[in-house]
């Protein structure tokens, strides 16, 4: 095995946050190796993000399904990246291509070429999960990574799974004319978040023609002459052209040799790591960021981890604070949820008061002549603060984001009443709520 080069630093996985750590350890004088078996910008800019928000923008734009697939493919650069790896070799990175694996404490070899390095950055990112279902294995199936790269619109599509992936790809490709069905396991869509979101959602879809099979799972898919045959627990059936399944994402820890390195891992579960994101490892230094860590598995969220390891190699001490990282889903209307959900309140043990307002109430909702939607807010009676969020409702992921800040920083809620939105807008609708929490604390 040839033996190249010792590094300061090596990133493995060139995504939303390997980019960013390795790119920032350049600049900052480090000898950095990114490491990269596929594409580097990584899965939100070419298969995840990009080209899900501009399929849903071009859908609310009524744009034809063939304009949309261009926009989608200029927006993602064809998923080429010579011009984003050129610009990393600019900043002083050495991106090496091919899958890496530890080989020994200090070492890792990509493509039968081994290197050495003294701090080790884990961004390997997450992986679709395909359930274990009869036949499932044996049909051409989708992932989002599948179908967000591709200019096919089927024309019967079973989509496996009501979580963020599942609801905003259903409305894509209900918007642009397939036979949609949604499977999904659970009793509602958006099953982490508080129930009047789903239900918000779920009728948005349903009145765009997405059939909703709630509270039944996939049991069997045989082929059939004329395309695939589902067979449900419920005991119904479908039949598709196409199955996408969005069934959930483990964390990507499988095969990078990390046992040499003395982490702990075990399949479904992110990397362990404490609140400056290094991991426990018996040698070295090892850090991690990004879905990779199983935390908070979006790009905002792959960008702060990754900003804090990049603080913490060049000296710094930060640590973590989860308590504010938003949760969207970018359909027509949005989903925002930030902060505890009733779901986590409950698992928790907290005290939660709950206050809401329907955005109908709202002189904007007017305006728009779309009175979908609500806001509710909820606080910790113990500790008489707001801790956590949800909104459906249009543009929610942009007036939302003050409640963000008014969780992290632990705004009083007298200071949040004194707030003045402005007129009109669906900023307003969280007046009400605040006053009403503010009374009953
Ligand atoms: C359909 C979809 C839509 C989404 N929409 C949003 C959204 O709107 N907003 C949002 O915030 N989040 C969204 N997300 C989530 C977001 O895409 C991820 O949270 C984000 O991409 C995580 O970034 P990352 O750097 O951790 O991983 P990635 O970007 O996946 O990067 C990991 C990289 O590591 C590489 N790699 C892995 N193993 C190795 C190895 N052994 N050797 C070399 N390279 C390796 C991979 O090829 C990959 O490029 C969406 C996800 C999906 C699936
Ligand atoms: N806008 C965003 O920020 C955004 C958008 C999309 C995805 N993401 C990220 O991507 C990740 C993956 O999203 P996802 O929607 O794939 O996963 P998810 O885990 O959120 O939802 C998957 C759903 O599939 C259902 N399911 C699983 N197996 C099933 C079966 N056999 N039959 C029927 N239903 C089944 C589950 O009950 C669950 O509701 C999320 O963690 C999210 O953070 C973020």
């Amino acid at each position: 095995m040839s033996q190249n080069h010792h590094y300061d630093a090596v990133v493995l996985g060139g995504g939303t946050a390997g980019e960013l750590v390795a790119t920032g350890l350049a600049r900052a004088g480090r000898d950095v190796a990114l490491v990269e078996n596929r594409l580097v910008g990584g899965e939100s800019r070419y298969f995840a993000c990009v080209p899900s928000k501009s399929l849903l923008l071009s859908a609310r734009r009524g744009e034809t399904w063939e304009m949309a697939v261009a926009r989608r493919d200029a927006l993602t650069g064809h998923r080429a990246d010579e011009r984003i790896v050129a610009g990393m070799a600019e900043e002083g990175v050495t991106v090496l291509r091919g899958r890496g694996q530890v080989t020994a404490p200090g070492r890792i070899e990509v493509d039968g070429a081994e290197h050495g390095f003294g701090d080790l950055v884990l961004c390997t990112g997450s992986e679709p999960v395909i359930p274990p279902v009869d036949g499932l294995a044996d049909v051409p199936l989708w992932t989002s990574d599948g179908a967000l790269a591709v200019p096919d619109l089927p024309r019967r599509l079973v989509i496996l799974g009501g979580g963020p992936v599942g609801c905003e790809l259903a409305q894509v490709y209900a918007a642009f004319g397939s036979q949609v069905a949604v499977v999904e396991a659970s009793g509602r869509l958006l099953t982490a978040e508080a129930p009047f979101a789903g239900e918000v959602l779920a009728d948005a879809l349903r009145r765009m023609g997405v059939d909703l099979r709630l509270g039944a799972a996939l049991s069997q898919v045989e082929r059939k002459e004329s395309g695939l045959r589902l067979w449900l627990s419920d005991g119904g059936t479908l039949d598709a052209d196409r199955i996408l399944v969005a069934a959930g994402r483990r964390p990507r820890v499988e095969g990078l040799g990390l046992e040499t390195l003395g982490v702990a891992t075990s399949p479904g579960h992110g990397v362990p790591v404490d609140e400056t994101c290094r991991v426990p490892s018996s040698s070295g230094d090892v850090w991690a960021a990004g879905d990779v860590t199983g935390v908070a598995r979006t790009t905002h969220a792959a960008r702060y981890q990754a900003r804090l390891v990049l603080a913490n190699l060049l000296g710094e001490h930060r640590a973590a604070d989860y308590r504010a990282i938003p949760r969207v889903v970018y359909t027509t209307p949005t989903v925002y949820a930030v902060g505890i959900s009733p779901k986590q309140a409950e698992e928790l043990g907290i005290d939660l008061l709950t206050a809401g307002y329907d955005l109908a109430a709202t002189a904007r909702a007017a305006v728009e002549a779309d009175e979908r939607g609500r806001v509710e807010l909820y606080a910790d009676r113990s500790r008489g603060l707001l801790i956590g969020a949800a909104a459906a409702g249009l543009y929610a992921e942009e007036w939302m984001s003050e409640i963000a800040l008014a969780i992290r920083a632990e705004t009083p809620l007298s200071v949040l009443t004194d707030v003045v939105h402005a007129f009109p807008t669906y900023g307003e609708s969280v007046e009400a709520p605040l006053r009403e929490l503010a009374g009953r604390l």
